[in-house]
Formats: structure tokens, C-alpha cells, sequence
């Protein structure tokens, strides 16, 4: 295999290039459009801007994205592998203008030819290769690793269908192929002298010893390529996303010509199934075999390149933690453990005990949830079928973990139930363990991880989410950037705590203004846009009170909803009681196999339909459901936002990254006690949240009373009448038991304890606008948020990860 791409001659691209001066960049533009694209300014399309620019933007990011490879290279630096099953990356175009401080040059240039920069960049497709906030925190870490100069490398796979489109029929989510990979992808370097074999299934033999193991059927995974400029310019790493390719070609031309061509391809077809599509589950595990071998696929190719690029410069394997730090975005890729001690001893002869220290020295294990049905357990039978190598070597580290609770009289095993536990696997083959948030780390020690917690004092450590103020702020909010910028100056967007220098602007009635000013820009930005693209019209002055993730129950949406008709019966009683109008928006997708999560989303828009549409209430009351929401739907919505709404049930959302979004810009939550708001609220300031809801604690409390929710429900008039209107099928007359099953599971279990948190939230919501109805006030709070979301950065997020668990140095 010839030398890979990071060993051969550079240009020197040390010398960093000054940007380009908008002649030139007119120049490189139009050389792209001509000789890249084939079109002449005349004749070219809005799609054919977009790719030249982006060709013109990307000639900017190779030279330090050579020059970070070299330096890595001469340097001998330890280098950190972020494993994820997703990468929520959106779109890119104007994410690396911005980092390459080349937003300006590039908005002159394209007016010069009567062009928005919005409108070319509107066009580019959202790379979608992820669920929600898990794969949206793998994208913001690998921006902020390139903007601190941590050499890194993100591995991924390059579905050819992200997660699928959203739209609605009757209210109702239906499902389509999302496809990105439709129109070229300008940022896509692809490699194809970086294959790895990917070998399932077959058989093990003993020889000598030792195991052999004749893999069945195998494939190949080939890489493409996207540098992640960090911001500056001054550094940029590598996203490097596997494509199954079939090993060999398996194209039967014989059954072709015989004219059956479906059975031509199918060999090809399977190969090929590993990258074909994203599943859609998010906190839920789907157990299928192809998602097992999708993750195998991954883990196999990523460290087998690892390995190849650690033997390129280094003899000695056993070196391996000082020089490669390896990180596993959840149990998803936690196969990892097994196929490094599988390659160290089957192929490098490496002893057993030997390889498995050495293994743990590379391997951190980031946690991502607590719910059982998210945490991956593979049946014993599915890993022998597709990995009986990987089988064996996990039963052996069971053993030695059953040694390691010595007499204990019921230890934990990783395998168990005749199910291998991913997440005790991953526990027991890192050197660290953390979780997403302070309250989510405290309950993985105490109820996820106990026993091995007890084992390995010190090793579950927590590192807090975060988000990168750049696509975030600078790219989502441009006109509350400058705002910030005018004021404070410029450094923040990389030293996000210099926001505290905006509290004392809290007091300053000229700037609360002109803080309200740039609200309401982003909030007319977002209804023309809304009302363009859905045909969805919204009054720019209501308070827009938002709730837009992955459809969960433990997420409440119902909550809110439930709420939302409780505010409607309010003001059709009184509709001269002076309200305050409101908007409430919502968004998120719901997995196509989750039926009370579709059911909600149906009640959302079977509610929105008949408040809309009520002449005494519209003009107070407004209900919105845009379909298909996700990264680029979000930049637009969330610096429109008033409120946010993070509801879930104490206890159940690990952090939540959309807390800080909103919080970032300028919007208030309301919340519980539960997550990332936990501490969101310790830095805002309780002041400056409005807080309501059973805690963790209480919610098990309240889960052990037999018939909470009726004695909720019982004691809360209110959302008693909100049921009595569901159930006479005032939001579904042409199907009156539409909702019994939810109304049912409300009356009866209510596991996620929305009765018993309904009176509370109301109580809250009125807060809300008793509060909205002072806008010095709001504007104070709204101003003191924003000032005090420093923390809440993914620089922060990786600079702890950098020292607490890969023990890497920044190369800026
Ligand atoms: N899987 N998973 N977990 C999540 C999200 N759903 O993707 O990871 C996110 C990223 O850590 C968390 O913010 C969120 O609370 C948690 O539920």
C-alpha cells in the first residue's frame, strides 16, 4: 500500500496565507466557476456559485491543514481519535468562511455579481449524519479541537442517507430518504489509497496457541476526507468518514446477462449496506445485526488506520497510550476494546494481561445516557455469528473482571443474560469514564456504575457538554455577534468567558435596546424565512416560546402541549384578560418506530390546527410544528427565541446541549433541575431562570407511590380539563379515540410524571409572563444570561478532555 497521505512533500504551508483581498478572491471565485464548475457567470446557477465558492473558501483550508499534519508528523505528537456513529455537522460553507476570516471578503465579492452570501449558502444540503445531541457534540468538539490546536483526528461513517426528512400528512410524520450525497459534496477529499479490510463472521482455529481467526465475508472501508479548520485558520484537523466498498468486484456479470440484475448486484448491495443509512433511534438501541457490523465497520477501519500511522513513526506498541489517545463517543464503537487487544496479540504477539493494560491506556468511554433501553446489549449468539474473535476475548475479560470482585457474592459481568453489556465492557477497557454533565455523572457512579466505580476510584470523571460559539453565536446570530464585539471587543468567539464583561450592560437602558433590537431582528429574520420555506406565519413581536429536540417522552413535549391547551381554554374563558400573545414553537423528529413519540407529534399538530384557527384566540395564541427540523433549521430558530423550554423529567436528560444554545443567545429557560440546567442555572443566576418541577430525588420518591397520577391529576382542575377536551375529540373530531392509549398511560402510569410536574409548570409559566410583560426586566436577565453562558463553550469541554483524559498538549 503506497504512503498514505500524511507522509508525502508539502508545499510549505507553514507559512500561514494573509487573507485574500477581495480582487483576488474574485479571481480564485470566477477560476473556480470556469474551470471547476464549467459555467460563466452568466449562465451559472445559484448551485454553481455555491460550489465554486466553496472551492474558493476551501483552497483556504488546505494549507493549514497541511501544515498541522506536518507539525504533528516532525513533532511526534500524541494525536486524539474521536470515534462517533454520527457527526450532526449541518452545513459548512459559511462555518469555515467564518474560521478562516473570510465572511467579509466573501459577502463583498458575491454582491459585486448582485449575490447574497445567504442565499448561495442556503443551498448546500445539512450533512445529517447524526440523531441529535450526541452527534451534534461529536461536530462541536472536532471545531473546537482544530480552534485549540489539539491534534486530532475524527472518525465517522459516511452514510449516503443521514437521518431522513421530516413532513407531515394529517398531522402525521412521514418519513423520507434524506440525500446529501445527491449534488457534490465540495468538501469531500476522497482517499481511496486509504482502504482497510473489514472481516464478519467465519471461523477461529487454534494453532500453536494461538487463535486464527477466517473472517466470512469481508469489506472494504475507504476514506474521504473533510479538514475541520479551527477558527483563526491557524490549525485544522481531519474528519474522516469510512465508505463500504465491496472487497472485491462482486458484480455477477453472468446472473446479469442472464437478465436477472437484481441478483446481479446483490452482493455488491450488502457490502455496501454498511454506510447505506443512519438509524434513526436516538437514546434507544435497535439490536440489529447490521448496526452491530455498522459499528464493527467503523471501529475495525479507524484503528486498524491508527495503528498504521502509529507503526509509520513508532517500534514499540506498548508506547502506544503516550503517543494515541482514543475516544468513544458512548458504547457505540466500544468494540474498539476488543479489536485493539485482538490486533495487539493475534498480529503484533503481544501478551494477553500485556495488551489489555495497554488497550485501557488509550481508551476513554464517554457515557451519554441512563436510560436502559439506550444502553447496547448484544445477544452472545449475534457477537459469535459476527465476531467470534472479539466473542472469546470479551469472555476472557469477564473472567478477569469477576477475579478483580474477588468473593463478592453477585459481581457484575459483562456478559450476563447471555447478552454482552457494551457498557460495562467500555467501563472496564478505559482509563477514564465520564459523563455529560455534574448531575449526570453523580447518578453513573451511583446507580449506572457502582461496583466498577468501587474498582476503579477515580476513574469516572466529569466534563461538562458544550457548544461551539462559533457556528452557535457568530454564524447563528450575526447581528447580537457585532452587538457583543462593539461592545467588549473581539476574542471572545475563542475566550467565551470575556462575555461577563457584558453584566454591567444589564443596567444600561441604551444597550438592553439595542439588545432588543438585535432580537427582534433574528426574530424577523426567522419568520420570513418560516413563512418562505412552510407558508407558516408568525407575529414577530409575540413571545416566542420555544421547544425544539428529538421527540421523547422523557423530553415532555406533552408537558408543554398539554400546557398550550390549558393557556388556549384560558383565554377562550377571558380573552380580555390582557395576555401577553405567545408563540409556541416546536420541532424534532420522532424515531420512525416510536409510536407514542408519533403520536405526540400528532397531537401537536392536530392542537395547532384548531388554535390557529380560533378567530378568539389568534391573535394571542399560536402553535407552529415546522417539519424536518435540525442543525441549519436551528441556527435560524434558536437567536429568535424568547424562551426555552427544558422540561424533561429530573434524572433522564443527560445534559442537553440546546440549554445552552438558546441561553448563549439571549433566550430564558424554563426548566427543571435536571441535566446541563442544573448548572446552567447555577452560572446564570437562579434569578435568572425560571426553575420548576420535582427533583431526582423526589421523582423516584413519587415513582414508588402507587396511583401518583391520579392523585395528581385529582388535584389539578386544570389539566383534568385539558384530558375531558382530548378525550371529547375537540382536537381530533374525525377520530375521537385517537388519543385514548395516551390518555390512558396519563390516568395510569404517567411514568414520566407529567401530571404530577403540570401545576408546578404552570405555575412557572405564569412567572414567565408576568416577567415578559416588563421588558427592562426580561432584557436584564435575557443580557445576564448571555454574560454568563462562558462556561458552557466546547473549548472549555475539550480543554478539560485535553488535561483529564487524553494528556495532550495544544500545538498553538
Ligand atoms: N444518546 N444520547 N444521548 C444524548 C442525546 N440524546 O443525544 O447525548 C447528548 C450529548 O451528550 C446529551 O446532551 C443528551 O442529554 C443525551 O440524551
Amino acid at each position: 500500500m503506497s504512503q498514505p497521505i500524511d507522509a508525502f512533500e508539502l508545499r510549505d504551508a507553514a507559512a500561514a496565507q494573509p487573507a485574500p483581498t477581495p480582487a483576488q478572491f474574485r479571481q480564485a471565485l470566477l477560476r473556480h466557476l470556469q474551470y471547476t464548475v464549467g459555467k460563466s457567470p452568466q449562465k451559472a446557477s445559484l448551485f454553481d456559485w455555491r460550489i465554486a465558492l466553496s472551492h474558493a473558501v476551501r483552497d483556504h483550508a488546505v494549507d493549514p491543514w497541511f501544515n498541522a499534519t506536518r507539525r504533528t508528523w516532525d513533532e511526534d505528537r500524541k494525536r486524539v481519535y474521536y470515534l462517533s456513529m454520527e457527526f450532526l455537522i449541518g452545513r459548512l460553507l459559511e462555518d469555515q468562511a467564518i474560521n478562516l476570516g473570510l465572511r467579509e471578503v466573501v459577502v463583498q465579492v458575491l454582491g459585486e455579481f448582485g449575490l447574497s452570501f445567504a442565499e448561495v449558502a442556503e443551498g448546500e444540503p445539512d450533512a445529517a449524519l447524526g440523531n441529535g445531541g450526541l452527534g451534534r457534540l461529536a461536530a462541536c468538539y472536532l471545531e473546537s479541537m482544530a480552534t485549540m490546536g489539539c491534534p486530532a483526528y475524527g472518525y465517522g461513517l459516511r452514510y449516503e442517507h443521514g437521518l431522513f426528512r421530516q413532513h407531515f400528512e394529517n398531522g402525521r410524520q412521514i418519513e423520507t430518504p434524506e440525500n446529501w450525497l445527491a449534488t457534490d459534496n465540495p468538501w469531500d477529499f476522497t482517499r481511496p489509497e486509504v482502504a482497510y479490510p473489514v472481516g464478519f463472521g467465519g471461523a477461529l482455529a487454534e494453532h500453536n496457541g494461538a487463535w486464527i481467526w477466517s473472517p466470512g465475508s469481508q469489506v472494504l472501508a475507504s476514506a474521504h476526507d473533510t479538514p475541520v479548520v479551527g477558527y483563526g485558520g491557524k490549525w485544522a484537523n481531519t474528519l474522516r468518514l469510512w465508505a463500504a466498498m465491496p472487497s472485491a468486484d462482486l458484480f455477477d456479470l453472468n446472473r446479469f446477462n442472464a437478465g436477472d440484475f437484481a441478483a446481479a448486484s446483490e452482493p455488491e448491495a450488502l457490502a455496501r449496506s454498511l454506510s447505506r443509512v443512519l438509524y434513526p433511534n436516538d437514546t434507544t438501541d435497535g439490536g440489529k445485526e447490521l448496526r452491530l457490523s455498522q459499528e464493527y465497520f467503523l471501529t475495525s477501519a479507524s484503528v486498524q488506520d491508527i495503528l498504521r500511522r502509529y507503526l509509520a513513526a513508532h517500534q514499540d506498541l506498548l508506547k502506544l497510550p503516550e503517543f494515541v489517545a482514543i475516544q468513544m463517543n458512548d458504547t457505540h464503537p466500544a468494540i474498539a476494546g476488543p479489536e485493539l487487544i485482538r490486533l495487539l496479540v493475534d498480529e503484533h504477539g503481544v501478551n494477553f494481561d500485556t495488551a489489555v493494560q495497554t488497550v485501557t491506556g488509550v481508551l476513554g468511554y464517554t457515557n451519554h445516557t441512563l436510560l436502559p433501553e439506550a444502553l447496547e446489549r448484544w445477544s452472545v449468539g449475534l457477537m459469535r455469528k459476527v465476531l467470534p474473535r472479539h466473542l472469546q476475548i470479551i469472555e476472557t475479560l469477564d473472567t478477569q473482571f469477576i477475579q478483580l470482585q474477588g468473593s463478592a457474592p453477585d459481581p457484575v459481568r459483562l456478559v450476563s443474560n447471555d447478552q454482552v453489556s457494551m457498557g460495562d465492557l467500555a467501563f472496564a477497557t478505559s482509563h477514564k469514564v465520564n459523563g455529560v454533565s455534574a448531575l449526570h455523572t453523580e447518578l453513573v457512579s451511583k446507580d449506572l456504575f457502582p461496583v466498577h466505580n468501587e474498582l476503579h476510584p477515580g476513574r469516572i470523571v466529569n466534563i461538562t457538554n458544550g457548544i461551539t460559539p462559533r457556528r452557535w453565536l457568530k454564524l447563528a446570530n450575526p447581528s447580537l455577534a457585532t452587538l457583543i464585539t462593539d461592545t467588549i471587543g473581539a476574542g471572545w468567539e475563542t475566550d467565551l468567558e470575556r462575555l461577563r464583561e457584558l453584566e454591567p450592560y444589564a443596567d444600561d437602558p441604551a444597550f438592553r435596546d439595542a439588545f432588543g433590537r438585535s432580537k427582534r431582528q433574528a426574530k424577523e429574520h426567522f419568520t420570513g424565512w418560516l413563512a418562505q420555506e412552510h407558508g407558516i406565519e408568525l407575529p414577530a413581536d409575540a413571545l416566542f416560546d420555544a421547544q425544539v429536540k428529538r421527540l421523547h417522552e422523557y423530553k415532555r413535549q406533552l408537558l408543554n402541549i398539554l400546557w398550550t391547551i390549558a393557556h388556549w381554554q384560558r383565554i377562550k374563558r377571558d380573552p380580555q384578560a390582557g395576555w401577553a400573545p405567545r408563540v409556541k414553537i416546536f420541532g424534532g423528529k420522532a424515531a420512525p418506530s416510536y409510536h407514542m413519540a408519533k403520536l405526540i407529534i400528532q397531537l401537536i399538530n392536530d392542537v395547532a390546527n384548531v388554535v390557529n384557527n380560533d378567530p378568539e384566540t389568534s391573535h394571542l395564541l399560536r402553535v407552529a410544528y415546522p417539519p424536518n427540523y435540525g442543525v441549519s433549521m436551528a441556527e435560524k430558530l434558536i437567536p429568535a427565541a424568547d424562551l426555552s423550554e427544558q422540561i424533561s423529567t429530573a434524572g433522564m436528560e443527560a445534559s442537553g446541549t440546546g440549554n445552552m444554545k438558546f441561553a448563549l443567545n439571549g433566550a430564558l429557560t424554563i426548566g427543571t433541575l435536571d441535566g446541563a440546567n442544573v448548572e446552567i442555572r447555577e452560572h446564570v443566576g437562579a434569578e435568572n431562570f425560571f426553575l420548576f418541577g420535582l427533583t431526582t430525588e423526589q421523582v423516584a420518591e413519587r415513582r414508588a407511590q402507587p396511583g401518583h397520577a391520579r392523585t395528581a391529576l385529582e388535584a389539578s382542575q386544570t389539566l383534568r380539563d385539558v384530558l375531558q377536551a382530548i378525550a371529547e375529540g375537540v382536537f381530533s373530531p374525525d377520530d375521537r379515540h385517537r388519543y385514548d392509549g395516551l390518555l390512558d398511560a396519563m390516568w395510569n402510569s404517567d411514568w414520566f410524571l407529567v401530571a404530577s410536574d403540570f401545576e408546578d409548570y404552570d405555575r412557572a409559566q405564569s412567572e414567565v409572563a408576568d416577567c415578559y410583560g416588563d421588558p427592562d426586566r426580561w432584557q436584564r436577565m435575557a443580557i445576564l444570561n448571555v454574560a454568563r453562558m462562558g462556561y458552557f463553550s466546547s473549548d472549555r469541554s475539550i480543554r478539560e478532555y485535553m488535561s483529564q483524559i487524553w494528556n495532550v498538549e495544544s500545538a498553538l
